[in-house]
């Protein structure tokens, strides 16, 4: 797996990027799947066009400055600019460092014993996340395929506990790279939730926001197209602008770009940060978190007392389900990730080649357990 250097930061350093006027408490649990889109007020019907733009190239807002040093502090300096001032570091020091955070975050593989003791009597429930965790991150998003082996196994575990996945990604595009029609989806964060089976939507709630996530992904391929190496990816529900194959020097040049789109939208859309990727996402209060807890309640499985849900995630999103799992003292969370950083999460893997080996030793345990 290629390291990738926002590891290198805890997910406190950098700003959380959202829009200042979240919904109002009054929509919280009021599926807006039910209520009706309406155009009106924010949402501007010129946004194909393109957005005149200052020739200076600075950024003129305090928010736009801000994503792009979150941008710039979640990567490493330049090897050569390292090695002049004296700061790589041995691989023994990244050991040690990695040794020394799994104290806090210690390995589920070699916690396993102990996982699965804490299952004992318990109806276990699998939430994975896709990206970094079932599937290595790789430059190009359209290529990041999990292996035939990963799958396999997913398919297995699936056989004993329920299963779903959950992407940032849009929930078609995670079932085409998945490709198990056995297990349950939440695609763009959580929003669009699909049970096994057919297209059983079981929950969009943001479906209000579909015709302006469609048109701020038409924006923004149009305001982006001549900055080289820029991937404008349409989620359904939210839209990635990945900026992992821009060279550093432009990178003030995407976020302006994103920036003039976002501004349309101020109460209405909001922009997250992930691994060399900028999210444009509706303002609702819903995440990933949200959608775990949705989906064991659908499963029947909301009882915390003899069931325990396990989150394998990599990424910052993967924090909301973390956190909702470990303040509702409710399953474990388990980070991915090769470098230490700061998580809501009690377990660690190091990466997708470990998450394999872990699901493995789960189905190995069910099935000795059947004899
Ligand atoms: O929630 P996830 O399943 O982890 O999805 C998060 C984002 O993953 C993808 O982007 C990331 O992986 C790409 C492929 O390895 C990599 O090129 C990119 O830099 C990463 O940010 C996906 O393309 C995004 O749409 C997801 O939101």
């Amino acid at each position: 797996m290629s390291l990738d250097p926002m590891d290198l930061k805890t997910n406190h350093s950098a700003p959380v990027l959202t829009d200042p006027a979240p919904i109002s408490k009054s929509r919280l649990g009021v599926h807006s799947s039910l209520l009706p889109y309406s155009p009106s007020g924010t949402f501007p019907s010129d946004l194909f066009l393109a957005i005149p733009r200052k020739k200076t190239g600075v950024l003129d807002d305090v928010r736009a400055r801000s994503w792009l040093d979150a941008m710039k502090s979640s990567s490493p300096p330049p090897k050569w600019m390292a090695k002049e001032s004296n700061n790589e570091f041995s691989s023994t020091d990244t050991d040690v460092a990695y040794r020394t955070w799994q104290r806090q975050y210690p390995s589920a593989l070699t916690s396993f014993e102990q996982i699965v003791k804490s299952a004992k009597g318990k109806r276990i429930a699998l939430f994975l996340d896709y990206d970094g965790t079932l599937s290595p991150i790789v430059d190009n998003p359209d290529c990041a395929f999990m292996s035939d082996a990963m799958r396999a196994v997913v398919k297995n575990v699936a056989k004993y506990f329920p299963t779903a996945i959950i992407s940032g990604r849009s929930r078609d595009k995670v079932y085409e790279f998945v490709g198990l029609a056995e297990l349950y989806y939440a695609g763009s964060h959580g929003m669009d939730i699909m049970g096994p089976g057919k297209e059983v939507n079981l929950f969009q709630p943001a479906r209000e926001f579909l015709h302006m996530i469609d048109a701020v992904f038409h924006s923004l391929m149009e305001n982006t197209k001549e900055i080289n190496g820029v991937k404008v990816e349409n989620n359904k529900f939210c839209v990635s602008v990945h900026y992992r194959n821009v060279d550093e020097k432009y990178w003030a040049t995407v976020v302006q770009r994103v920036h003039e789109i976002l501004k349309q939208y101020p109460t209405r859309l909001r922009l997250t940060h992930g691994r060399k990727v900028l999210e444009v996402r509706p303002v609702i209060d819903w995440d990933k978190g949200k959608a775990v807890m949705f989906l064991l309640e659908s499963l029947g499985l909301s009882n915390c007392e003899d069931v325990l849900p396990i989150y394998v995630g990599d990424d910052r999103t993967d924090e909301d389900a973390f956190k909702e799992l470990r303040e509702g003292n409710h399953g474990y969370g388990i980070l991915v990730s090769s470098v230490p950083k700061e998580s809501k999460a009690f377990y660690s893997l190091r990466d997708p080649s470990e998450v394999m080996e872990f699901l493995k030793s789960f189905v190995m345990w069910k099935q000795s357990s059947a004899l």
